[in-house]
């Protein structure tokens, strides 16, 4: 299978920003326009009485489609190994690293990629970053296919996707009660089989940052999203109000996403909001995104007890399978994958 062009961070092409990297003027970060620490909200998992907390990520989820979390439970040592691991393997020579190349085969599971966006004409013009993308959920089936250098890759990633999988749940029920549901509502219909997939992210040094973006502007397709990211290093951005914002990194904590799934099923009421990574000239970044995806069978469209009158159905019920679909034709570009399923008024 034929492999796309690749930028390895950590090779030759990476001392100067290419050609490949320089996006067309309408396209770049406008660094300057950002107001440097505004942030989204910061909910405190611990706090009591739990109705507090289920208001608070229901206001965030309809106000900015963000927020971070604190005292959420999972052992600090274990998510900084994980980034520490993560960023090891993108630091290894490429030619370790050339076995897991993405190919053009997109049942490929395990995949190291760049993003890229279509620039001026035909040409495309590569993200600064590298992303490396696996499940990481069910891991009897994938951990096998993992890096076995960085040594404790597979051993650290299987306890932390294990600590996600129990974050997840409580953010689900979480953000079911926020609309007014049962709690299992929402894992009830993402369905049985959901498709977890992680993506570790790593953004090097950049001499340009006003030339390119780490991840271009986008929505992610999940129905929810775990991130973790680097202390100390900004770099995600988050629409909000027509102006970006910037994420700041909190130490300990996650930053939770709605994604285009819990915008459907909240029939609009929970934002799948537009965000993007820069670049920055000094410190290296690494993230690791952890989605929560319906699998390819499922349907999805707005919760019946979400419609009413005042509050009639914005999208059609699609299986995930179309949403998908309709998302990789929209590759590269700036996706606006929701609005196909939109029901006019
Ligand atoms: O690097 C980040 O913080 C953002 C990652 C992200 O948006 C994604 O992987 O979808
Ligand atoms: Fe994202």
């Amino acid at each position: 299978m034929a492999t796309q062009t690749f930028h390895f961070t950590n090779g030759s092409s990476h001392l100067s920003l290419s050609p490949d990297h320089v996006l067309p003027q309408d396209q770049r970060p406008n660094l300057t326009q950002t107001p440097l620490l505004s942030s989204i909200p910061v909910i405190d998992l611990s706090e009591q009485p739990s109705a507090l907390v289920v208001d608070k990520i229901s206001k965030a989820c309809e106000e900015y489609g963000f927020f971070q979390i604190i005292n959420h439970g999972v052992p600090r040592e274990l998510c900084d190994g994980m980034l520490a691991v993560v960023a090891a393997f993108f630091e290894l020579p490429p030619e370790e690293k050339a076995p897991f190349l993405a190919t053009t085969d997109r049942t490929q599971q395990v995949r190291l990629f760049n993003y890229y966006v279509k620039g001026d004409g035909e040409n495309k013009v590569s993200m600064w970053s590298e992303c490396f993308g696996h499940l990481w959920h069910p891991l009897d089936q994938t951990l096998h296919l993992l890096p076995q250098n960085p040594p404790r890759y597979r051993e650290i990633i299987a306890e932390y996707a294990e600590e996600i999988g129990v974050l997840m749940k409580r953010l689900l029920r979480l953000i079911s009660q926020g609309l007014g549901l049962h709690q299992d509502c929402l894992e009830k219909k993402i369905g049985e089989s959901p498709m977890c997939r992680a993506q570790g992210n790593y953004y090097p040094p950049c001499p340009d940052p006003e030339l390119t973006l780490g991840l271009n502007v986008h929505t992610d397709i999940s129905a929810l999203t775990v991130v973790r990211q680097s202390e100390g290093v900004t770099g995600l951005q988050v629409i909000k109000d027509g102006h970006w914002v910037a994420v700041e990194p909190i130490p300990d904590a996650f930053v939770v996403n709605v994604g285009d799934q819990i915008q459907v099923l909240s029939n609009g009421r929970y934002k799948s909001v537009h965000h993007r990574a820069v670049t920055n000239e000094t410190r290296k970044r690494v993230s690791m995104a952890t989605f929560y995806t319906p699998g390819k069978d499922t349907v999805i469209g707005p919760i019946r007890d979400l419609i009413d009158k005042q509050h009639p159905p914005l999208y059609r019920d699609y299986y995930f399978s179309e949403f998908l679909e309709e998302f990789f034709k929209q590759e590269g570009a700036r996706r606006m994958v929701t609005e196909i399923f939109e029901l006019k008024a």
